[in-house]
């Protein structure tokens, strides 16, 4: 595991468009797995910018998001197929039918779960999966206590993740209380993973996940037995850990 300790959220975002550059370049077809919140967005703006540069090329990648919140449909505002639209996929030269997001918007959650589980087979496995991080350690939408084991699943938000969420929403009550998430064995089974956090609100969550014990309790402490993690973050969310760990 690698911690990237950078000064602000500008520089992470930098630190982290240039980690997902590199697999670009190196593998055009990649398979990326997206995440949706505030932690990927500037790294998103960085890559925007750099494709409409010409300095990294989307036109052969193919992308799966993490999750998507039960019940809303791929055009509402507040849905994480309307975030990725807006903020990445319509600012780079990716194909859209290359663009996968979970579908919550169906009546039949569990095929769809099934459905997503297949097409990440099917192209043959994620090679860098984006991650942000919850600041219960929820990663995806994994929330605490569920098993490593899982794969594509529907989840109950807990009331922590509901409220920070909110901040999205115009008003509390309009977050949808479940989500169809990767569990965490499809994110775990990702070549490379890239974990971004910024701000104090993450302190926590970095602390848990990488320097205690690992636990279902945390779901991102899973991490630790992974072979290839960056974790990009500010000084704010790596208050916590000792410089010694750091580059
Ligand atoms: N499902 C998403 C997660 O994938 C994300 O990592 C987390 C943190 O979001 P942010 O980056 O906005 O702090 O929020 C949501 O719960």
């Amino acid at each position: 595991m690698r911690i990237y300790k950078e000064k602000d959220y500008e520089s992470v975002s930098r630190k982290a468009a240039n980690l997902i550059s590199a697999q670009v370049i190196s593998k055009p077809d990649s398979i990326l797995g997206l995440a949706t919140g505030t932690s990927p967005l500037g790294a998103y703006h960085q890559l925007a910018e750099w494709c409409t540069k010409k300095d990294v090329d989307f036109s052969r990648v193919i992308s799966v998001n993490l999750d998507e919140y039960v019940g809303l449909s791929p055009d509402n505002s507040e849905s994480y197929h309307y975030f990725m639209e807006k903020n990445f996929f319509s600012k780079v030269n990716i194909a859209m039918e290359n663009t996968h997001v979970p579908n919550g918007h169906v009546s039949d959650l569990e095929e769809a779960c099934k459905a997503y589980d297949s097409l990440i087979q099917d192209l043959g496995g994620i090679d860098l999966q984006l991650l942000g991080i919850g600041s219960n350690g929820h990663i995806g939408f994994n929330e605490p206590g569920k098993s490593f084991l899982l794969d594509t699943h529907i989840v109950q938000l807990t009331e922590s993740t509901i409220k920070a969420n909110s901040r999205l929403f115009s008003r509390i009550d309009d977050v949808p209380r479940r989500a169809i998430t990767m569990g965490i064995r499809n994110i775990f089974q990702a070549a490379k993973i890239v974990l971004i956090a910024t701000g104090q609100n993450k302190a926590d969550a970095l602390y848990r996940s990488f320097m205690e014990p690992i636990t279902p309790e945390v779901p991102a402490s899973i991490l630790q037995l992974h072979t290839n993690v960056s974790i990009v973050a500010d000084e704010e969310a790596l208050k916590r850990i000792p410089d010694e760990y750091c580059f």
